[in-house]
């Protein structure tokens, strides 16, 4: 059996913010739940009742404050991310904007900030950020990307004389990581730098038309208008 087949999936939605005169980029820090102590673009789950389109710019407005016109955000590709033996994939929805308006605020959750593009925290990101997200700013889009992600065992959360204590991540990938402390012997530690390893991926570039829609055997289902 495929470790990654899935047989269900989360629509999600991660809009990436552009100062294209001044090279900069948006990102968020998440301060809670999945994704935590990474920086990443601005989205979330799509609601019951709201367009896709409609979700990424209310997380936009909620995570960091600032809104963009409807015909100003674009569709910039779509990630279908895989977890082994996890049969939910998220399909995720990337967005790119180059104008906004409003003021940009931390929330409880997101705590936003510019970065020259140049010098993108990629080490402090999805691992899978540094495949996909340097081809969107090049414009070498629309694209498809599948991401396939392994769980990481175990993270550092301190130390005390020859053991740490970890966090040990909850079996699903798909509802937030809830993390429970424990405390092992020094030599099962492992870096404290996500719940997630990236395995391996496919990235397909310059699409003629942007995908809408996996199929839960990862071929494009539908495209956009
Ligand atoms: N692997 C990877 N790379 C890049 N970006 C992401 C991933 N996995 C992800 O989930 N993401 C992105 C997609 C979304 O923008 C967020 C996750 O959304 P989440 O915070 O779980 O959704 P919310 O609806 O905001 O969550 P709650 O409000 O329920 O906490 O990360």
């Amino acid at each position: 059996m495929d470790p990654f087949h899935i047989t269900s999936k989360k629509v999600l939605t991660l809009v990436m913010v552009i100062d294209k005169d001044n090279q900069k980029i948006l990102l968020g820090y998440k301060k809670r739940g999945f994704g935590a102590h990474l920086w990443n673009g601005f989205g979330g789950k799509v609601e019951p009742g709201e367009t896709v389109r409609q979700g990424a710019l209310r997380e936009l407005q909620e995570e960091a404050g600032i809104t963009v016109d409807d015909h100003k955000i674009q569709k910039a590709g779509l990630l279908l991310f895989l977890f082994e033996n996890d049969p939910m994939g998220l399909e995720c929805h990337v967005y790119k904007a180059y104008e906004y308006h409003g003021e940009i605020r931390e929330c409880e959750e997101m705590r936003p900030q510019w970065f020259d593009i140049k010098d993108i925290p990629y080490e402090q990101m999805w691992e899978d950020d540094k495949i996909w997200l340097p081809e969107l700013l090049k414009g070498q889009d629309p694209f498809y990307g599948r991401i396939y992600l392994k769980r990481k065992p175990l993270e550092v959360e301190g130390e005390e004389e020859g053991k740490v204590t970890v966090a040990a991540a909850a079996p699903s990938s798909t509802s937030n990581v809830s993390l429970t402390m424990v405390t092992v012997p020094f030599t099962t530690a492992q870096p404290k730098s996500g719940p997630f390893a990236l395995f391996d991926h496919r990235l397909d570039l310059n699409l003629s038309k942007i995908p809408k829609e996996i199929a839960f055997d990862g071929t494009i289902a539908s495209y956009e208008d």
